[in-house]
């Protein structure tokens, strides 16, 4: 289906409710099935955390988690640990091109029986649960931190914990924090020192009665971040439910987004974005996304939209994403008339000076390209393909813009 998505003034709304982060609820998930006791509050309502709900849940031998990376990943350690039990673990045609073999080979090394159903290093997998003997592994910290997260996940249900030496430059440093500090909340003892992460082993939880309560998306409030940066001086947006210390890297857009004239002030548990300074044609934006992958989408566009200069480094991770997020970006942001230059880990985005109207925007199965390039519409009419995309992190994205005013029409 596709969307013509018309130019609009931004309506005063009350605060926007986005969902709870997938990447808090799918740990959470995961500890929930080693922790039964854990209630938790706002999870996410994406396709990405009901799959994993489903397939923690499932009796079915073979478990087909689509598009979801973060359920293909942590699964894969879970069901290598759980004894007696065989299991496909499949997902969608990308997902069968998405690397695997660190974790599998890791997990191997420790014990568990994992074998490549089609392609050698990719999904499907059969897994066969067992318990796992040993209690150290080295792996490459360079190329996905879900990896690493994944076998976090399940240490503390190890005879021995787990230990951990990350080979490299780590990547996306904050989802392994993350994932430390959902372990810590939960009583598990954990150590990062240099590059080693140690897990001690927990087999009960300490506080029976614990409850979690996932923090908002912050990956969702990007687009709103490019919205207010791409509006007039005064429009603001209330975003709910978040907090000023986040578990989650992408609330660096707080500070990102000061390069494009947005503040950010938290009240309450509401984060409240508000335009406050024109943008100069002069402005070079400049940042290393190693850190916070999943905005860089969102900041691309936000440039081209203002007809800033842009330069984003730290991007390798982005051509193993729900699609090569670096060749996309080019190609649609060269649709609409840009000039975009690609690396294997960087873009490098010239100064738009005209924008061409109407162009269709290619979604590639990836939700994050439908939803970045959504806010263009501020600047010139745009059409974009295959809206449902977006339910794979954020179902009611488009809900959402219609009640800030963005008129749509198929
Ligand atoms: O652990 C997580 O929840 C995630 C880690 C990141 O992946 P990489 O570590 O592969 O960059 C991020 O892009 C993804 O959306 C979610
Ligand atoms: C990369 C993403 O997700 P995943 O890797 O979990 O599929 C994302 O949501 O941008």
């Amino acid at each position: 289906m596709n969307l013509h998505l018309h130019q609009s003034t931004i309506h005063q709304t009350n605060a926007i409710q986005i969902t709870g982060s997938k990447s808090e609820s799918n740990r959470l998930l995961l500890l929930q099935a080693l922790y039964p006791e854990i209630k938790i509050n706002n999870i996410s309502n994406s396709d990405d955390s009901v799959l994993m709900a489903k397939a923690l849940a499932s009796k079915d031998t073979v478990i087909d988690i689509h598009h979801a990376g973060t359920a293909m990943r942590f699964l894969t350690a879970y069901f290598s640990t759980q004894e007696g039990k065989t299991i496909e673990l499949t997902g969608s045609k990308r997902m069968k091109e998405r690397p695997i073999a660190i974790l599998v080979d890791a997990l191997n090394q420790l014990g568990a029986d994992i074998t490549y159903k089609e392609n050698q290093g990719f999904p499907p997998l059969l897994i066969t649960g067992k318990k796992l003997t040993k209690h150290k592994v080295t792996l490459k910290a360079n190329v996905s931190s879900q990896y690493i997260s994944a076998l976090l996940l399940v240490a503390s249900k190890l005879e021995n914990g787990l230990e951990l030496t990350l080979e490299g430059d780590i990547t996306s440093v904050p989802y392994i924090k993350m994932t430390l500090s959902l372990l810590e909340e939960i009583g598990t003892k954990t150590k990062f020192q240099d590059n080693v992460i140690t897990i001690y082993p927990q087999q009960q939880l300490a506080d029976k009665t614990q409850q979690l309560t996932v923090e908002s998306d912050w990956s969702s409030a990007s687009y709103f971040y490019s919205i207010v940066a791409m509006s007039a001086i005064g429009t603001t947006i209330s975003l709910s439910s978040y907090k000023q210390n986040s578990l989650q890297g992408d609330s660096a857009l707080a500070t990102i987004y000061n390069a494009f004239g947005v503040t950010t002030t938290f009240k309450n548990n509401t984060v409240v974005l508000q335009k406050t300074e024109a943008t100069s044609p002069d402005t070079k934006i400049n940042f290393d996304l190693k850190n916070a992958p999943d905005i860089a989408q969102t900041i691309s566009v936000t440039a081209f939209g203002l007809g800033l200069e842009c330069h984003l480094t730290g991007l390798h991770t982005l051509k193993i994403k729900e699609t090569d997020r670096l060749v996309a970006l080019k190609t649609e942001i060269e649709k609409l008339g840009g000039q975009v230059a690609i690396t294997d880990n960087s873009l490098t985005l010239k100064k738009a000076i005209n924008w061409h109207q109407n162009v269709t925007i290619a979604s590639y199965n990836d939700h994050r390209m439908a939803m970045a390039f959504a806010p263009l519409a501020l600047k010139v009419p745009i059409i974009i393909e295959d809206l449902k995309v977006v339910s794979k992190s954020y179902p009611t994205f488009w809900d959402d813009l219609a009640a800030l005013g963005f008129i749509f029409s198929v």
